[in-house]
């Protein structure tokens, strides 16, 4: 094999490959690898693990020895026997509680997004998401697909809060948004982001407005309310009457529907918004030719197989922004996962 070919076929077995360490990552937060190590008092041997977690000795030797491999886990040799610790990686970003911890997301990626990617052809050939496939419901109402139970909608809106503890800070620093005394987050889900912005910008007030059954579970689960300067308005953005806003905030909200609805959202939000005013998209934003970055359309395809929208670029939200009326469209690449676009009334 010539050195190109030894490369071709290098990468394309780590493209195979990949959907096994995902599910090594997701298995591992599945078990509760990284808290039981977390809270163990010394690294442990293959065996203490597998009897707390009540798992098989051989599957767990193989899931352990496997995530040393990710460096997810390191092994040093005690009496013989090896023996397990979380690596910084692991502390940081997989175990549960940990103020930077991606776990929610990484378990809602392994319980209900990788069951959609399963029919990804599928989507791929009708156009369309595959909860009907993936979950046997209807997904015509999308949000309705999306919470089909009340743990389901709890696991989605822990799962979508753990990015904002990381990113939230620097996409809303893309612009100064302290011109905004009262800002508008519409589908704000848990309120993750509001605390972020509260943080951020300490004497602006923020609406969290999401449909009434996230509202009550925000309450009950999430502490955003707890923050005077946050409260929380039940409704639904495309039918009733929005909060009067010097700002709104969508984030991760255009990218779930269609041209015409994003086109009908931003109407209604024109609409209500002060003048001055403005709206402030948080997206993953694709280059220029829509052929980039990667993250982005793979992002674009979960859009396919779980919503009934995509990722697009700066250009397409400039032409869903300007028939609503908002003008001066400026786009802002953080270097994160998400990216910012203002627009002013
Ligand atoms: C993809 S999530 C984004 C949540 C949050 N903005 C974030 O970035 O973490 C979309 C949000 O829109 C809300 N939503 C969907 N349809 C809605 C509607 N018709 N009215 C109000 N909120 C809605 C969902 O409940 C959910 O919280």
């Amino acid at each position: 094999m010539c050195s190109q070919e030894g490369d071709d076929y290098r990468l394309l077995k780590e493209y195979a490959n990949g959907f096994m360490v995902s599910q090594v990552l997701f298995a591992a937060c599945e078990l509760g690898v990284f808290e039981l190590l977390a809270e163990a008092l010394e690294p442990l041997d293959s065996a203490a693990v597998s009897s707390r977690l009540g798992s098989s000795p051989r599957g767990t030797e193989l899931l352990l020895d496997t995530c040393v491999s990710l460096k997810l886990l390191q092994a040093a040799v005690r009496g013989g026997k090896a023996v397990y610790a979380n690596t910084e990686l692991a502390s940081t970003y997989l175990v549960r509680g940990s103020p930077r911890s991606q776990r929610d997301m990484l378990l809602y990626s392994g319980r209900t997004a990788y069951v959609c990617w399963r029919h990804l052809a599928e989507a791929v050939r009708e156009g369309r998401n595959q909860y009907p496939k993936a979950f046997g419901i209807p997904s015509e109402e999308l949000f309705s697909a999306i919470y089909r139970s009340e743990d389901e909608r709890l696991r989605f809106m822990e799962g979508l809060q753990d990015v904002w503890r990381l990113e939230g800070a620097s996409v809303l620093a893309a612009f100064d948004l302290s011109p905004f005394p009262l800002i508008c987050d519409l589908g704000g889900g848990s309120g993750a982001l509001a605390r972020a912005c509260v943080s951020l910008y300490p004497r602006c007030r923020v609406i969290v407005f999401d449909i009434p059954g996230v509202v009550r579970m925000a309450k009950r689960h999430f502490s955003a309310w707890e923050d005077e300067r946050i409260s929380f308005h039940e409704g639904d953005f495309f039918k009733d009457p929005l909060p009067e806003a010097d700002l709104y905030i969508l984030a991760r909200v255009l990218h779930d529907w269609t041209d015409a609805k994003c086109c009908h959202l931003l109407q209604r939000l024109y609409q209500a918004c002060r003048t001055g005013g403005g709206v402030l998209v948080i997206e993953s934003l694709l280059d220029a030719d829509g052929r980039g970055p990667l993250t982005t359309l793979l992002y674009s395809l979960n859009m396919l197989v779980q919503t009934e929208g995509r990722e697009r670029t700066p250009a397409q939200y400039r032409a869903l922004l300007a028939p609503a009326g908002f003008r001066d469209v400026q786009c802002r690449r953080t270097g994160g996962t998400y990216d910012a676009v203002l627009a002013r009334k």
